[in-house]
């Protein structure tokens, strides 16, 4: 199989943790876009979507799904989302496609978190991943050298094909820290929180995947944390 149709054996099994009736978290990325166009076939069923970018917002709204401002919604039963690493114990590096703030936001309002994945995001130790790292533009060197006392190598991600700096939904910069070994993401994903100017870091470990579905050559594996 190829990684594309595991990413939609995966985004299809998620389809069976979507709640009737119900708001559903909708994360950002390829993985994720599959799941929206799964989604699209039964969007009779829900109540609605919470969107975790503009990218997603606009690929729902294109299904004709409804998408809720998260100010409007009190309750979201379940976010499902992809992930560029996960670990054995369903904690994850996110934010490869620079919606780790918003991702990080729904994810933390929903009731269960659901990570879909090809089979090769599956890791030991987080970090071979450059982690990335949104910060308010005027913070980003400070930042940065806050980031390389970590022991990793900071580089701030550009707009492709250019010389400038990528900017996000939000406003903000993404540092891509590389050469990290996270052998402990909860104190790592704490520390990096404390860096004023930061706005979010791409570690999902404090509050990580309830489910993994993991699409493997021999079918969609089912991880619970
Ligand atoms: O910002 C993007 C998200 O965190 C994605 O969920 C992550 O990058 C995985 O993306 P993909 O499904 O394209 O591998």
């Amino acid at each position: 199989m190829t990684q594309d149709e595991l990413k939609q054996a995966v985004a299809r099994a998620a389809i069976a943790y979507v709640v009737d009736g119900e708001i559903i978290g909708v994360g950002t990325g390829s993985t994720a876009n599959f799941f929206i166009d799964e989604l699209a076939t039964i969007k009779d069923r829900i109540k609605g979507t919470v969107a975790s970018s503009e990218a997603t917002a606009a690929r729902l709204r294109g299904h004709g799904i409804a998408v809720y401002d998260l100010n409007d919604v009190t309750a979201i039963a379940v976010y499902i989302d992809g992930a560029d690493e996960i670990t054995a114990s369903g904690a994850m590096i996110k934010g490869g496609g620079a919606a780790l703030t918003r991702e990080k936001i729904v994810a933390s309002v929903s009731r269960q978190f659901v990570c879909i994945a090809d089979g090769s995001k599956l890791v030991q130790t987080m970090g071979a991943f450059a982690l990335p790292v949104e910060v308010l533009p005027m913070a980003r060197a400070a930042v940065m050298r806050r980031l390389a006392a970590l022991g990793g190598q900071p580089r701030l991600r550009l707009k492709p094909g250019t010389e400038q700096a990528f900017i996000t939904d939000n406003g903000g910069e993404i540092i891509d820290v590389a050469g990290l070994s996270i052998t402990d993401p909860v104190a790592l994903e704490q520390e990096i929180n404390q860096i004023v100017g930061v706005i979010a870091v791409g570690l999902f470990a404090q509050r990580g995947a309830d489910v993994c579905l993991l699409g493997t050559s021999e079918g969609v594996k089912t991880l619970t944390f």
